[in-house]
Parts: structure tokens; C-alpha cells; sequence
């Protein structure tokens, strides 16, 4: 099968895959899951050889770029073979840049041996520099375990790192300057996120807390000057610089406010194997089946894929009114 075909209906070529590897996490975080959470049985889970399978289709069909997500992709077991399996691919095929998404709680322990089996990038999320109200955010997390981890990763030589905050009015709005300043104290990139309306939260009404990128760029724009960074990175973050050259940079993830669908370059699988066409949309192809009923058979995983292309919509259709379209939490959905 022919390197090209991973094109959908609207022009876009797919070079980026967002693999979950697990639905299961350490942390609550408010925005992300309720309270009490359900987690998949484990044979409904993709074993880490089958996640393999996938990827290397992936590959085989022109992607680039693999993130490993999740849930908490640290929390599941044996999840460094798998970084090294991956970080294979990038001698043997066109993988070129594999990276992950973690809450950074066990950088500590893992920072060293993913930065060895493979691993490019970490995007580590951070919401709070006060401990109390980081852990009534992620209601189990501990900050310092976060921190040590950040500072793990930065030890371990990756070559890019960066923060995601999730920002809301009246719970951590008021940290937007302190949380640039520690970015640029570690000379580590950082995002701001407006939150997406996946999955029924009991904590806030999103439409309370919704806080736009622009209102959060004036924030920083009051102590530090910004400009356009003009990079364009395939990922939905759009880039500032500091105008006194520090090497950080800052990235707005505006789904609300500056859609990005136009120019959208990936896919999701969740770890039930389910090939997600669009996060914001329910239009999906069961891999699992394809796995479990043909084992071993490539070319009919690769087929299924391409074929499944013709389903990508063309975007979300996220509202702040705080109505969710989309039931499902954003720790199934490899967000
Ligand atoms: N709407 C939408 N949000 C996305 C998409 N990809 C990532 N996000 C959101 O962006 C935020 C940060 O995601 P990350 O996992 O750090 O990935 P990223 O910023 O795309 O990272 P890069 O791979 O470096 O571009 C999360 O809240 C994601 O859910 C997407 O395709 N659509
Ligand atoms: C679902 S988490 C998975 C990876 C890892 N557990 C972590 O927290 O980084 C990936 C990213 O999605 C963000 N996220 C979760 N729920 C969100 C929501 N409802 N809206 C916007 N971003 C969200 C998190 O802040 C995190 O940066
Ligand atoms: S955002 Fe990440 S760390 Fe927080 S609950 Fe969701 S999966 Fe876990
Ligand atoms: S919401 Fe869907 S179409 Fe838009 S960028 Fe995300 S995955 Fe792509």
C-alpha cells in the first residue's frame, strides 16, 4: 500500500497519531474525568504487542509522528518496552518524532529510561504552582512529585519539554504569570489550553470557567512581550516568542476561539483499539476486531485504516455554553 494514502475528504494528509495507551490514571483532574470513574476491563484493552501492530501500520502509511497519551501512559505497566519498540521504528521507517503526554508524577522513576528507549518529547501538564490547589485540581496529585518530575525530564536530556495548563476562570486564572515564569526558569516551552467539553464533569460549569486564549495572552502581555512565533509545528498549539529572546516559547491551544481543524494533521486510537477520526467527533473504525479476527495480518489492519479516512469530519463543534456534545471523558479519548 502506497505511502500517499492517508488523505480524508477535505485535502488533509494524516502524518500524526495519537496512540492512548491506558484510560487509567493516578489523578482526577476536574476538567478531564468525574469523581468516580469506570475503567475498562482488561481484556477490552489492547495488549502493548497489538498497540505495536498499529503503529508500525501507522508508519508503513506515512506517519511521522506518534504520541503516546492516555490516561496516564506512566501508569501502565511495561510502557517503556513499548517506547523502546517505537524508538526502533525510527531507525527502520519514516517515524520521525515520538514523543508523550504525561501528568509528570512518575518522571522520576521513568524520565531516564524513556529519554534511552527513544522518546523525543514530553508535554507534561501543569495547572497550579500551590499545592493545595494543585491537588484540588487533579484531587490526588502532589505537586512536588510534579515538579521532581519536570526537573527529572530536564535532567535527562530531552530535547524539548513542554507544560500544558488547562485554564480556568476563577480556579487558576489568577497563575497565568507565575506559571510563564516558571517555564522560563526552566527554559521549557508551555501551552495554555481552553478546556473542551468531553464527558459530564460535576466539578464546574464549563461555561463559568471557560477563559479564552486572548484574555490569557493579554494576561502574560502585561509583563513580557510576545511575538508571532511563525513556526508551524502540525500540532494545534500556535507559538509566541519572548521579545528579549528567552528560549522558552508560548503556545495557545484555542479550540474555541481560533479553530485549528483546517489545518488538522491526525487521528486517535484508544486503547480498546477504536481508530478515532476526530477528537471532537464520534465517527470511528474498530481495530480491535481486525487485530483479534485476522492476527498477524498487516495489510488488512493498513486497509481498514485507509479506508476508515473517508469518515474524518471536518471539525468539532465545541460551544463554551457548557453543553457536552461528547459523553466521552477525554482519559478514553487520547486527548
Ligand atoms: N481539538 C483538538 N485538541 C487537541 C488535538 N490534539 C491535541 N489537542 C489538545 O491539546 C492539548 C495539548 O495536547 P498535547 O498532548 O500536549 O499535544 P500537542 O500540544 O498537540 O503537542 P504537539 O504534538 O507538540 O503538537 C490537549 O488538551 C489536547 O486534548 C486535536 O486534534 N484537536
Ligand atoms: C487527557 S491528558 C492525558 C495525558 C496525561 N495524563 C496528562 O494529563 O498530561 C492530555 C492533555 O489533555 C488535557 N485535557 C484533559 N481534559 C481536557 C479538557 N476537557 N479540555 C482541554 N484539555 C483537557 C490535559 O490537561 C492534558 O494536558
Ligand atoms: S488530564 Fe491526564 S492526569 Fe489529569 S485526569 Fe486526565 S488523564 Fe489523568
Ligand atoms: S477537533 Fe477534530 S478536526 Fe479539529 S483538530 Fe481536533 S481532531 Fe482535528
Amino acid at each position: 500500500m502506497k505511502k500517499e494514502a492517508m488523505v480524508d475528504r477535505f485535502g488533509r494528509t494524516i502524518r500524526y497519531v495519537r496512540l492512548s495507551v491506558t484510560d487509567r490514571c493516578d489523578f482526577r483532574c476536574v476538567y478531564c474525568m468525574s469523581e468516580e470513574m469506570t475503567f475498562l476491563p482488561r481484556q477490552q484493552v489492547l495488549t502493548l504487542e497489538e498497540i505495536g501492530q498499529v503503529a508500525q501500520a501507522f508508519v508503513d502509511l506515512g506517519v511521522e509522528h506518534i504520541r503516546l497519551t492516555g490516561g496516564e501512559p506512566l501508569v501502565r505497566r511495561d510502557v517503556d518496552s513499548l517506547v523502546s519498540q517505537l524508538g526502533h521504528l525510527k531507525s527502520v521507517s519514516g517515524l520521525r518524532d515520538l514523543s508523550m503526554t504525561t501528568n509528570g508524577s512518575q518522571l522520576p522513576k521513568w524520565a531516564d529510561t524513556l529519554q534511552a528507549g527513544g522518546l523525543d518529547r514530553l508535554n507534561i501538564s501543569l495547572d497550579s504552582l500551590d499545592p493545595e490547589r494543585f491537588t484540588r485540581i487533579t484531587r490526588t496529585g502532589q505537586l512536588q512529585q510534579v515538579i521532581e518530575g519536570i526537573d527529572a525530564a530536564k535532567s535527562a536530556g530531552f530535547e524539548r519539554i513542554k507544560l500544558n495548563a488547562v485554564i480556568m476562570k476563577g480556579r487558576n486564572d489568577d497563575e497565568v504569570v507565575d506559571l510563564v515564569r516558571f517555564a522560563r526558569s526552566r527554559e521549557i516551552d508551555i501551552s495554555f489550553i481552553e478546556e473542551m467539553p468531553l464527558g459530564h464533569i460535576s466539578d464546574h460549569g464549563r461555561d463559568e470557567t471557560f477563559c479564552s486564549s486572548d484574555e490569557v495572552r493579554a494576561m502574560i502581555e502585561q509583563q513580557y512581550e510576545l511575538l508571532p512565533c511563525g513556526e508551524v509545528t502540525g500540532g494545534p498549539s500556535r507559538y509566541y516568542r519572548f521579545a528579549d529572546e528567552h528560549a522558552s516559547r508560548i503556545g495557545f491551544i484555542s479550540p474555541h476561539s481560533h479553530n485549528f481543524c483546517g489545518d488538522c494533521n491526525r487521528v486517535r486510537v484508544t486503547v480498546e483499539g477504536r481508530l478515532l477520526l476526530c477528537l471532537g467527533n464520534e465517527h470511528s473504525v474498530d481495530l480491535r476486531q481486525v487485530l483479534r479476527d485476522y492476527p498477524g495480518d498487516q495489510e488488512r489492519l493498513k486497509q481498514t485504516i485507509v479506508e476508515a479516512m473517508d469518515l474524518k469530519p471536518e471539525r468539532h463543534h465545541f460551544t463554551t455554553d457548557g453543553d457536552v456534545q461528547i459523553v466521552r471523558f477525554m482519559n478514553a479519548t487520547g486527548g
